[in-house]
């Protein structure tokens, strides 16, 4: 039996493709089309293949060629003001394509489905921290195509014996501690990312998005989640649908929210450079503070944090941006 990951050439796809083979689960098959990701983030032994999961043929003949029997869902497109920019486009790559490789699955009779959902299915939340219970009130395309693959899923896992964890993450960060993958997308957005950019002078400065927020410290604030426990997350979500458990939509998070100007600090005293940070307008679409209740996917899946320290998510992004500049051209 093997699990296909889709996305396993990008940012969270590869770290899953390695929380898998280094618990020796060795046949993973990867679908990508190479669109952000890197053909190098994919580990050997998994095979990749080149491919886009929207062409329902091929997703069907790989299924049956690899013997295919989890799906963990990772390829799609993740840019929320762009998807303000091409709703379509993000409604095609995220909804349209999910929907073809949800039926590929249940064609072939594969039971056990993970599927990357998002925090931003909560819009603006009224209450922090906020549960899977929460109103669904997306406000961004970005946000709206994930809630609809969410629901397909909902309605396909009743008619079909198909049987899937919706893992809604917060905001995913860091990199592998062995130093094998991390975020690599060049202009990426998000913002540890972006702080380790500037401490290590890719970048001249860091903007804050913001400076006027109900909070303590007028900053966003948001749940930053380790990759690796991430991953790990993803683990314990297959074994438990391998071990006949219902469908799950779960929470991804901490629990714990950091504002902008406390990851800034982080990111100063664990790399030690002082770098320059403006002040600037908000960034439309920003809720004042997104942090999970995260009590159950501890009670479902017995997940625990190992890597939940800040200073550890950033020293860990920060040891990989180090790393990359070599990587990228491969
Ligand atoms: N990074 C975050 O903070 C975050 C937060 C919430 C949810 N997510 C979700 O997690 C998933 C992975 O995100 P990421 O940060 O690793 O992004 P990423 O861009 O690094 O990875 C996405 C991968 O999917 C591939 N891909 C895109 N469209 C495809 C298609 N049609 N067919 C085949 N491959 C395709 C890309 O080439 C890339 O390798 C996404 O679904 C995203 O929406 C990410
Ligand atoms: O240069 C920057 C970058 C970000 N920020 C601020 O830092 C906070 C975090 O921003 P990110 O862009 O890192 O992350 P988001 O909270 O916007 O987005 C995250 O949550 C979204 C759901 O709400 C999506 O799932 C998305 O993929 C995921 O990264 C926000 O307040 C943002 O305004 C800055 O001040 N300066």
């Amino acid at each position: 039996m093997s699990v296909l990951v889709t996305g396993g050439a990008g940012y969270i796809g590869s770290h899953m493709v390695l929380a898998l083979l280094d618990r020796g689960d060795d046949e993973v098959v990867v679908v990508d089309n190479l669109s952000t990701g890197f053909r190098w983030a994919v580990a050997a032994p998994a095979e990749l293949v080149v491919a886009d999961v929207g062409d329902i043929e091929a997703m069907m003949r790989l299924i049956e060629r690899r013997s295919v029997d989890a799906i963990i869902h990772f390829a799609g497109s993740i840019v929320v003001p762009d998807s303000v920019v091409d709703p379509l486009g993000y409604y095609l790559n995220n909804t349209v394509k999910s929907r073809a490789l949800i039926e590929a699955a249940v064609r072939c009779g594969v039971e056990h489905f993970i599927f990357s959902s998002t925090a931003a299915v909560y819009g603006m939340p009224e209450v922090n921290p906020v549960g899977e219970a929460a109103h669904l009130a997306p406000i961004s395309p970005y946000g709206s195509s994930k809630l609809m693959t969410e629901t397909m899923l909902k309605d396909a896992a009743v008619a079909h014996p198909l049987r899937y964890v919706a893992l809604r993450y917060f905001n995913v960060a860091g990199a592998d501690p062995a130093g094998r993958s991390g975020q690599s997308t060049p202009r990426a957005t998000h913002l540890i990312k972006v702080a380790c950019e500037a401490a290590l002078g890719k970048r001249p400065r860091l903007e804050v998005f913001g400076t006027d927020y109900p909070t303590p410290d007028g900053t966003c604030i948001r749940d930053y989640i380790h990759v690796s426990d991430l991953a790990r997350a993803h683990l314990l979500a297959l074994d438990r649908l391998r071990a006949g458990a219902g469908s799950m939509v779960l929470n991804c998070g901490y629990g714990r929210g950091y504002s902008v100007l406390e990851v800034i600090d982080a990111v100063r005293r664990v790399s030690g450079v002082d770098f320059t940070v403006d002040h600037a307008a908000r960034r439309p679409g920003d809720p004042a503070a997104l942090v999970a209740a995260a009590d159950l996917i501890r009670s479902e899946l017995g997940w625990r944090a190992e890597r939940d320290e800040l200073d550890v998510i950033v020293a860990d992004a920060l040891a990989w941006e180090r790393s990359l500049s070599g990587r990228l051209s491969a």
